[in-house]
């Protein structure tokens, strides 16, 4: 291997060559979680060639990416991502390694998606909730046995990310093709990601078989070209001065930024890309949790709540200023630990010694966070099985509420970003419609992080199809908060 064993550290037994690749399966946070309720919260296990150590508990995580984050900063490479996804765009900041470059990227990204900047992006994310709610109204009319919610909210969060980053959004129909086209790419890219899709990562002989290379490279390309257009024609409208104000033309314009064109196409890619599995994937599953019999409990609590705080049906307004309903802010950070939709974190790679109940882990070692077995902790969570908001209310523990977003030095970028989309969504959903379930059993969803999943084996979580039913509570209401957010937008 490229790493000796670690002294202290329990190691999975593992086959000559491929190491423990074959027994981890299909759904690696679920094969970790059973090794670690053999061999302890903290194991290292060989695949192919590398060694990696995966912490499985919430208390482990704790420990090692927050207590010990300064060691715990840099990224790995991965021949497929790095080797042959990245070669054009650059690597984006969550896969980049830790060094001068990678700092500054960070901190480019950081100011821009820091809380006083976000506040700024709330009209973006009136207009986009307000294009969804409004083709859901339009379509739920047409398709009588429910709706599929993924296009609308996989649109919702890509055009905020477009706007934000190059002050550009895509017109038309969630059947837009420069819109399904970037969803498809991006989501082929998110899939050569996975800790272990891509054998071939951890077992070089296999670069050979070149099957799975060319369909990277292909991958790469498709991405090229919408990311060249992007950018190219923010330039050309910064030329000719009728830019709009984004980040990208912030940083363009800004003197002092002493960002090269290479790390301006990485902040470029992690902006378009980072929310784009992430925050639909939340968004899409908490609909379908609260489709659910369960669910309609929750959305009367949420609902209830709601018109506490906002008495005089200003929520739909107000949850872009202010985040003043304990409940939602509740239901967010639950929907988060439940449906953690990326189940094994960004892997980190440290750049100093650790240490793990008294072993000591030599600087250079892998990391794997299972984020998802640390959000169902029995040690940590009341019942982690039951989908609660409550947890979070009253008596909610002190620290870090799930690793949805990571932990420690390299933690999520755009959490704050990501919280605000959750935040506005649920409210106007909540607000618009009564969500139900469909009436055909097999078209309602699967309510469980791991099931869900349609590929189990890439990074983030890409929903299997379900249908569910919006319903709208108040037709005058909602068309009149609609007319007002979408403006001269037309539908
Ligand atoms: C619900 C939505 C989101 C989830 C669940 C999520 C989750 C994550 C996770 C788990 C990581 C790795 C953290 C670690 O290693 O500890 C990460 C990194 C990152 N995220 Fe997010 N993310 C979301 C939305 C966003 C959005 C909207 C943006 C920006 C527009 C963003 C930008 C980033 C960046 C730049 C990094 C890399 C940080 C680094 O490596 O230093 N994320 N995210």
């Amino acid at each position: 291997t490229e790493t000796p064993k670690i002294e202290g550290i329990p190691e999975v037994p593992g086959l000559p060559f491929l190491g423990g690749l074959v027994a981890l399966g299909e759904c690696h946070a679920r094969k970790a979680k059973e090794w670690s309720e053999k061999y302890g919260d903290v194991f290292q296990v060989r695949l192919g060639r590398k060694r990696i150590v995966f912490a499985n508990s919430y208390a482990s995580v704790k420990d090692l990416w927050i207590t010990q984050q300064s060691s715990l900063i840099s990224r790995p490479k991965f021949h497929t991502f790095h080797g042959i996804v990245s070669t054009s765009q650059g690597f984006t900041i969550g896969t980049s390694p830790w060094d001068a470059s990678c700092k500054a990227k960070r901190r480019a990204a950081a100011t821009a998606l820091n809380r006083p900047a976000v506040q700024t992006y709330m009209p973006v994310i009136d207009l986009e909730s307000a294009v969804s709610i409004q083709e859901l109204v339009n379509d739920s009319q047409k398709r009588k046995f429910g709706i599929n919610p993924v296009a609308y909210f996989q649109r919702y969060a890509l055009n905020t990310s477009l706007t934000l980053n190059y002050g550009y959004r895509i017109d038309g129909s969630v059947e837009n093709e420069v819109l399904k086209e970037i969803i498809d790419v991006e989501r082929l890219i998110s899939n050569f990601r996975s800790t272990s899709h891509n054998w071939q990562d951890y077992v070089p002989l296999l670069r050979y078989f070149k099957g799975k290379n060319e369909k990277a490279v292909e991958a790469r390309k498709r991405r090229d070209a919408y990311l060249e257009v992007l950018l190219k024609r923010l330039k050309d409208d910064i030329r000719s001065g009728v830019d709009k104000p984004c980040i990208t033309g912030n940083i363009l314009k800004d003197p002092e930024a002493k960002l090269n064109h290479e790390e301006i196409k990485s902040i470029c890619l992690s902006m378009v890309s980072a929310g784009l599995d992430t925050v639909p994937g939340n968004v899409i599953m908490g609909l379908g949790y609260l489709s659910s019999p369960h669910g309609q409990t929750i959305q009367q609590k949420a609902f209830e709540a709601i018109r506490e705080v906002y008495p005089n049906n200003d929520a739909w307004d107000m949850c872009l200023k202010e985040e003043k309903v304990p409940y939602i802010t509740a239901l967010v950070k639950e929907v988060l630990r439940f449906w953690i939709v990326i189940p094994i974190g960004l892997p980190r790679t440290s750049i100093g010694d650790m240490t793990y109940n008294g072993a000591i882990i030599p600087a250079g070692t892998t990391f794997y966070m299972n984020a998802w077995a640390a959000n169902y902790d029995p040690a940590q969570f009341t019942d982690p099985e039951a989908f609660s908001p409550e947890r979070y209310l009253n008596s909610a523990p002190e620290g870090t509420p799930h690793f949805a977003y990571g932990a420690g030095s390299r933690m999520c970028a755009g959490s704050h970003l990501a919280n605000r989309e959750l935040y506005a969504a649920f409210v106007r959903l909540i607000c618009a419609f009564e969500i139900t379930e469909a009436d055909r059993v097999e078209d309602r969803p699967i309510l469980d992080a791991l099931e869900c999943n349609g590929i189990p084996t890439s990074l983030t979580t890409d929903p299997k199809d379900f249908k569910c039913k919006f319903r709208v509570r108040d037709e005058g209401l909602l068309n009149g908060w609609l007319e007002k957010s979408l403006g001269d937008v037309k539908m």
